[in-house]
């Protein structure tokens, strides 16, 4: 297992149904086959446990993301990497995201991207046909807004590239941001 001293905080923003889930849990897998310690914080996974009680409505949604922001820096400071994926579909909850944990730690904002016909025609737990037969109200892309990232640190684009091809990138981007060099090799620089 490496031991880092400081970790590092991989936000996946995106439209429900884009890829952040399947893709967060590829690159975690593919980071701890490195040795790495890996959390994955998962919008589904967080409203089950540690947010029983967060809504949909805009404070509702910060107050959660909020949260989360302050459990992924306390992670990653003491040497965690943080794939954290959410639909985080406000472009000043997520500065205010980076803001909390860049004071510990080193945030990449990751858009993970598919355009909102795709995610209709995916729809994995059919909350599209729900939300598009009016059924469910601030519906991020149907009817509650989602407000791209201006200057993502990574685009990963899931109609042109695999999973895999996604997973990828983000390893090297998140061991680029740790100072562990694209291939993670032992002994690139990990800390003593
Ligand atoms: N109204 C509404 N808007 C958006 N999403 C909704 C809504 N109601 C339920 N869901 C399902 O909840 C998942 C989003 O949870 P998040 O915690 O990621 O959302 S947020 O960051 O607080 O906006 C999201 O999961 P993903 O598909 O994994 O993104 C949806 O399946
Ligand atoms: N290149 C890709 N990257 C990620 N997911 C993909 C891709 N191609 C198809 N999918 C499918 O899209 C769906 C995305 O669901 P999920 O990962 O839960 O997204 P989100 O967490 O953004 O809601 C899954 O059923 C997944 O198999």
């Amino acid at each position: 297992m490496r031991c880092l001293e400081r970790g590092v905080v991989a936000w996946l923003t995106g439209l429900p149904a884009s890829g952040k889930t399947t893709i967060a849990l590829a690159t975690a897998k593919r980071l701890r086959s490195l040795g790495y310690r890996v959390e994955v914080l998962d919008g589904d996974w967080v409203r089950k446990t540690i947010n029983p009680d967060a809504g949909y409505t805009r404070e509702e949604r910060r107050r959660h993301l909020l949260r989360v922001a302050w459990i992924a820096r306390l992670l990653a400071r003491n040497g965690v990497i943080v794939v954290c994926s959410f639909v985080s579909p406000y472009r000043d909850v997520r500065r205010e995201v980076r803001r909390i944990v860049e004071e510990e730690a080193p945030f990449l904002e990751v858009y993970v991207h598919a355009p909102l016909e795709e995610c209709i025609r995916r729809d994995p737990k059919g909350l599209y046909r729900r939300a598009l037969r009016g059924e469910i109200s601030h519906f991020t892309g149907v009817s509650d807004p989602y407000e791209p990232p201006e200057n993502p640190d990574l685009v990963l684009d899931t109609v042109r590239n695999t999973v895999e091809e996604n997973a990828e990138r983000l390893a090297a981007r998140i061991l680029e941001a740790l100072g562990e060099g694209a291939r993670g090799s032992p002994g690139s620089g990990a800390s003593p």
